[in-house]
């Protein structure tokens, strides 16, 4: 690998104009273009590798500006350099002595080096020529916990620890191969439910959705409440009450409210409450969790690193760990992640959906069961059906389930063709309109 050079780099500014069809929309992000920055690694042996970070439309060029500027620490470095030492990499994006100031960790530095370690993870697996889910469970516990970045973290999760989660995991490891790719992994679909579709469409959706096999649903909330609940149960006459609602407040609320909105929303039987209040308000969350016992809280798609998640278990805030691929530090932060939660004992449904989030963390979630939580129980991937026509190897879902990757890397690869048509703002999608 040390004699794979990184030779060039370049970001774009991708916008899917999501909103005009309402596709994405919740309580709060009333009008998401779906988009990304998306990075491509090119190298001197002919091979790329891709990465992006996922945005909802204004702003990407800020985090493509972000990319720009951490590029400096890929570009003209052999790939065995940075993979030698992955948790060093990913501290040079994150720990750059005058940039950081702007983070640190957070926002919009934090999503530009989660798109940059994502592609760096997508050219070593297409080195390795394996699907990144079977490279990470391919590494050794020692390799691969030269990943994780134990700072500000090892007060709760040691790497001893670590390596012994990692290392239990071993065994069983080929049984639980044979059944991810006899049944694939457990999924659940938002695309029935978004905030700005109408009671036509939903019951349309549902229906169709039941037909293809689906048996867990996630509805947007956070509107009127006489609203929601109408909408809640037209969710229910269709899907009954034995398949799974999730619902989906997106921090719409306070604290206070959250608890009086969860309590009122426990007669659809939600599976979760996701995002009921800010996302930065951990004992908020414990608050909540605490005082609406019979419904379980989801968060963490605005999750800013391992930090916030291991003060989320620690203080038993959140029941669910939704990670986000592309929100932290890439691949390196959800190793830690998922770490953290299986010390906690806590179930990981990765937020996905939005742009390439469902091809990215189809991998973490396959990773997990085979070698971290070595269960599937309780643990579903959303799925989102947008967007996916736009990539090179989409995500393949059968029967609420998707199926295992085989393609070499992270499966976030975008075809030409669309990244010409939708560069923001000279691309044809956008001409015109900028
Ligand atoms: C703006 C986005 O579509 C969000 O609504 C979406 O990511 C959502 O929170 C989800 O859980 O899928
Ligand atoms: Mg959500």
């Amino acid at each position: 690998m040390n004699e794979i050079l990184i030779t060039g780099f370049r970001v774009i500014d991708l916008r899917f104009p999501t909103s005009r069809e309402h596709i994405g929309s919740d309580a709060v992000n009333k009008d998401p273009d779906y988009s990304a920055a998306y990075c491509v690694l090119e190298t001197n042996a002919g091979l790329t590798g891709h990465g992006l970070t996922f945005t909802l439309g204004r702003g990407t060029d800020l985090v493509v500006q972000a990319a720009k500027y951490l590029s400096r620490y890929v570009v003209n470095r052999s790939l065995g350099s940075i993979t030698d030492d992955l948790c060093a990499f990913s501290r040079q994006l994150t720990e750059d002595t005058q940039f950081r100031w702007l983070g640190p960790e957070k926002g919009v530095i934090h999503l530009a080096a989660g798109a940059l370690i994502n592609a760096v993870w997508d050219l070593y697996a297409r080195v390795e020529k394996k699907p990144l889910w079977q490279l990470l469970s391919d590494l050794e516990p020692r390799h691969l916990l030269k990943a994780v970045d134990f700072r500000y973290i090892d007060d709760a999760l040691s790497p001893d620890e670590a390596r012994e989660i990692l290392e239990q995991a071993r065994s069983g490891k080929a049984d639980r191969l044979a059944r991810l790719k006899e049944t694939g992994y457990p999924a659940y679909t938002t695309s029935v439910g978004w905030f700005g579709y109408s009671e036509e469409k939903i019951r349309r959706l549902c229906h169709e959705a039941l037909a293809e096999g689906w048996t867990h649903f996630k509805l947007k909330v956070g509107g009127d409440p006489a609203e929601d609940l109408r909408r809640g149960r037209i969710v229910r006459e269709e899907i009954g009450w034995t398949n799974k609602l999730m619902v989906d407040a997106n921090q719409k609320w306070g604290v206070l409210e959250a608890i009086d909105r969860t309590r009122q929303l426990a007669e659809l039987k939600p599976w979760w409450m996701e995002e009921p209040t800010n996302p930065d308000d951990i004992l908020g969350h414990a608050r909540i969790r605490h005082e609406v016992p019979a419904v379980r809280i989801a968060t963490g798609e605005h999750c800013h690193n391992r930090v916030m998640f291991k003060q989320f278990l620690q203080a038993k805030a959140l029941d669910v760990v939704q990670l986000d691929s592309c929100r932290v530090a890439g691949v390196n932060e959800n190793l830690a992640i998922l770490l953290l939660a299986a010390k906690f004992n806590t179930p990981v449904c990765p937020h996905a959906g939005g742009v390439g989030l469902c091809e990215y963390v189809q991998h973490l979630s396959m990773f997990d069961f085979l070698s971290v939580s070595t269960t599937m129980e309780d643990r579903v991937i959303e799925f989102v059906d947008h967007l996916h026509e736009h990539f090179v190897t989409p995500v393949h879902i059968r029967n609420g389930h998707y199926q295992v990757p085989s393609e070499a890397g992270y499966s976030i690869e975008i075809r030409e063709e669309s990244l010409n048509r939708f560069a923001y703002p000279q691309g044809e999608a956008w001409s015109g309109q900028a």
